[in-house]
């Protein structure tokens, strides 16, 4: 029987939620998790390492557990579900690719920052020839003009994309604005356009039925809000109101939600909430990921966490550039004595 599905989601808690726990999943994690994605139907699962295949080193934060070791135990759970993986090109390598295709990754998510897709032109197209359905991952939408998002997706079109992605990285985008984007996006692109929301100023569910009216097809969710900083559109709650709409999923509501009461919840080290410092990161439209890293600093440096943020916004610091957290809080620091 084939599902109907309007609307594809990818569940991203087995990587975007590596962030939120400091990188510390478990084989066993991963295995129950999967498994009850998997039961539940959800089309995609994306398992790797926060920022990527390779992201495990001490300027990113150490994995716990071999990445590869849990894209192997999600893929020997998921069922029909394809396992999904994040490569960003500069940290994740053609070879880093290869090792997940062997272990059956079906997906990859080649990521850059939103101006600079052009460093994505190699990831890409190889992923294509290995036989992998590709998508191109534009992060921190934010912070491009609308003409330089759609020229940045239209490059990565042309290396080969099936689909590609506005990441709102930071959480920071407001509706209209995803509205806007998307429309320009879906008028010149020949390829799906996908939307992936993080929550830090609550506006993730709302940004992406924006993102959904305009056209997007491809959508992440993070369940029981299991991202970075406050977390992506939670699944449970996207597929229920989804519903509601009469767009369908393909995903069991009733087994989607259990998997995240029973299975997901039990994971968190702390709520997933819009904490003082996720409110932050939306607001000063930072890299969600920076999240735990701007805690250490300032616990390190005696100053708040939240005067880090705002900083690293007025600098626009991107991802990769996580050593600035450190220099950014020892000046501060330094200045206030
Ligand atoms: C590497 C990042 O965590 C990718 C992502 O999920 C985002 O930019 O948001
Ligand atoms: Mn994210």
């Amino acid at each position: 029987m084939t599902i109907q599905r309007d609307i594809l989601i990818t569940e991203v808690a087995l990587r975007d939620g590596s962030h939120a726990i400091a990188h510390q999943y478990t084989v066993d994690q991963v295995l129950r998790v999967a498994k009850a994605l998997g039961e539940a139907g959800v089309p995609y699962i994306e398992v790797s390492h926060g920022d990527g295949l390779g992201g495990s080193s001490l300027q990113y934060g150490l994995s716990l557990t071999d990445e590869l070791k849990l894209i192997e135990a999600a893929v020997s759970v998921s069922g029909d579900s394809k396992v999904a993986v994040l490569v960003l090109p500069g940290i994740g390598t053609i070879e880093d690719m290869k090792e997940a295709i062997k272990l059956g990754a079906k997906m990859a998510r080649i990521a850059t920052h939103v101006t600079e897709a052009d460093v994505s032109a190699q990831h890409i197209s190889k992923a294509k020839d290995m036989g992998l359905e590709t998508v191109g991952f534009l992060m921190m939408s934010h912070m491009a003009p609308v003409d330089k998002l759609v020229e940045q997706a239209k490059l990565m079109e042309s290396y080969g994309a099936d689909t590609v992605y506005m990441v709102d990285s930071a959480g920071a985008l407001l509706p209209h604005e995803v509205r806007e984007r998307t429309r320009a996006l879906r008028d010149h692109l020949g390829v799906n356009v996908g939307f992936h929301g993080h929550n830090n100023l609550s506006l993730a569910m709302a940004n992406t039925l924006a993102a959904i009216e305009e056209g997007a097809v491809r959508i992440d969710g993070s369940i029981r809000c299991l991202g970075a900083g406050a977390g992506n559109t939670q699944t449970e709650v996207l597929v229920a109101v989804l519903e509601r709409m009469g767009i369908q999923t393909g995903i069991d509501l009733y087994k989607i939600m259990d998997t995240a009461e029973e299975v997901v919840a039990p994971i968190l080290q702390v709520p997933q909430e819009i904490t003082r410092d996720n409110l932050v990161l939306g607001y000063a439209g930072v890299y969600s990921s920076f999240m735990l890293h701007a805690q250490r600093a300032a616990k390190k440096f005696g100053i708040d966490s939240r005067d880090i943020l705002i900083e690293l916004g007025k600098l626009k610091v991107v991802g990769g550039q996580e050593d600035m957290i450190i220099d950014v809080a020892s000046e501060m620091a330094k200045a206030r004595n």
